[in-house]
């Protein structure tokens, strides 16, 4: 653990289960938290905007981006790249300020091998059936990339047991006040540890 460092926080879980919602909420709710802009290869929905929702990126410059290792993790997701641009986030936490990934479960996982003390949160869908009603819901796939989405999802759950914690999301606020909890915690946690770091300095 590194003590000056900003705590780096992942919120990760399957599609449609309400990252992005609870994100843009925890904007006003966690105004303190810098938030982690993806780069990604996937076509920009109606009201994207670059380098506030996404980079977006062609499959070339993406694929420049891994090579050139300016990709903290990256995954290939139902067809599209998406990526964590490592110097952002390495940056903001060097300035001792927390900052929140919004990443799928194969990128959170190559995370915590490189950040092992970061804090994985994995937010869960009170279950599948409201999972699928949400992601058809937002009126923004094909039945196609549903199903596979859903396929996906089931996998992603099965991998729960990596996290350090789990939120349901049944309501965005409860969901934004269970990670305001976490943080708060971790938090805590670290000033108690260089506390007792101290202690141990002045007594040897
Ligand atoms: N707690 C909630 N209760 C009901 N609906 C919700 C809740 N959270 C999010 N939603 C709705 O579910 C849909 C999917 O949410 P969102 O796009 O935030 O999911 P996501 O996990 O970011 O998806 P993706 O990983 O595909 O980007 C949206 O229509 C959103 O309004
Ligand atoms: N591994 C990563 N996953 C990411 C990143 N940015 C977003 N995502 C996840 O991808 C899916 C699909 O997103 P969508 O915007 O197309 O619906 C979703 O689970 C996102 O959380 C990233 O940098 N790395």
């Amino acid at each position: 653990m590194e003590f000056d460092k900003g705590l780096l926080i992942v919120l990760s879980g399957p599609s449609g289960v309400g990252k992005g919602t609870v994100c843009a909420a925890l904007r006003n709710f966690m105004p303190e938290l810098v938030y982690s802009v993806s780069a990604t290869t996937r076509n920009k929905r109606e009201g994207e905007r670059e380098g506030i929702n996404y980079f977006f990126k062609t499959k070339d410059e993406f694929e420049q981006m891994i090579e050139q290792d300016q990709l903290l993790e990256w995954a290939e997701y139902v067809d599209n790249y998406y990526g964590t641009p490592r110097g952002f986030v390495e940056a903001t936490i060097d300035q001792g300020k927390d900052i929140i990934l919004e990443i799928e479960v194969q990128g959170a996982l190559q995370v915590k091998q490189k950040f092992p003390h970061g804090i994985f949160i994995f937010l869960a869908p009170p279950d599948l059936e409201e999972l699928r009603n949400r992601i058809v819901g937002r009126g923004t796939e094909t039945e196609e990339t549903i199903n596979n989405r859903m396929d996906v999802a089931k996998e992603e759950i099965e991998l729960m047991d990596n996290y350090n914690y789990v939120v349901v999301n049944d309501q965005v606020a409860h969901a934004c006040e269970s990670i305001r909890a976490i943080v708060t915690a971790e938090h805590l946690k670290k000033e108690r540890q260089i506390a007792k770091y101290r202690k141990w300095l002045r007594e040897v």
